[in-house]
């Protein structure tokens, strides 16, 4: 893993925008994974920038995200959907036919799986995907314990993550208890992964991940050893548990 040391917020957006942006520009037809949460936020407000200046086209560019809620429709402002439109999708010229979100409202949420797995195959795997990184360590909504062979699947929120993200819903009782979330093996499958890390709440899980030799399943994260094109980008904040 290359592990990217950079001063605050603010350098690893601009790092991680400027990483997508050669990548974007490089490859004919790419395939970018794209993570939700606060860390990759001003990460996508520096690629509209770039965009609306004219420097970067997303016209050929097809997305993937990670992970959406059970039981949460598109309009819904907890929406994973929601917020990639209202975040970065709304302001940028990709083609509204190019983003793929799981649909957590769908009837048959087996079958959504099977066809957002269909999905990624058919557009040739994922060329870079960002990822962001729980406290207990799990990347998209692949808790502790999930199987590293897992592809696209429902499954039940550890209780940390539900209050972790409860500050985006008015109670903890309106955040949902299941989401759609990309396997392990699926996103390990994307030929390049930028892990982007930022705050002391992610001190832990950052110490974990590069110090300890685990690779386990108790630890998401940890699966990221195995991946021969990782790069973590990670602030001083977050590396203030780094010994090394
Ligand atoms: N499913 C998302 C993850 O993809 C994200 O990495 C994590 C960290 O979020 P934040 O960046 O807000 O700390 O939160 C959620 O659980």
């Amino acid at each position: 893993m290359n592990i990217i040391k950079v001063k605050d917020y603010q350098e690893m957006s601009n790092r991680a925008s400027m990483h997508l942006a050669e990548k974007i520009q490089k490859l004919d037809k790419p395939v970018i994974g794209l993570a939700t949460g606060s860390t990759p936020e001003g990460m996508y407000q520096n690629l509209i920038e770039k965009n609306n200046k004219g420097e970067l086209s997303f016209k050929d560019v097809t997305t993937f995200n990670l992970d959406e809620y059970v039981g949460l429709e598109k309009e819904d402002p907890n929406s994973y959907y929601f917020y990639m439109m209202d975040k970065f999708f709304n302001h940028i010229d990709v083609p509204k036919a190019n983003v793929h979100l799981p649909n957590g409202a769908a009837d048959d949420l087996e079958k959504e799986c099977r066809d957002y797995e269909k999905l990624i195959s058919d557009a040739g795997y994922v060329d870079v995907q960002v990822l962001g990184i729980g406290g207990n360590g799990h990347i998209a909504f692949n808790e502790p314990g999930t199987p590293f062979s897992s592809r696209t699947h429902v499954i039940d929120l550890d209780e940390s993550t539900r209050e972790a993200n409860a500050r985006f819903f008015n109670s903890m009782e309106e955040v949902p208890k299941q989401a759609i979330t990309m396997g392990i093996e699926t996103i390990m499958e994307s030929k390049e992964i930028i892990l982007l890390i930022s705050g002391e709440k992610k001190a832990d899980a950052l110490a974990r991940l590069i110090e300890n030799e685990e690779t386990s399943e108790d630890f998401p994260a940890s699966v990221l050893r195995k991946h021969e094109n990782v790069t973590i980008i990670a602030d001083e904040a977050a590396m203030a548990k780094v010994n090394k």
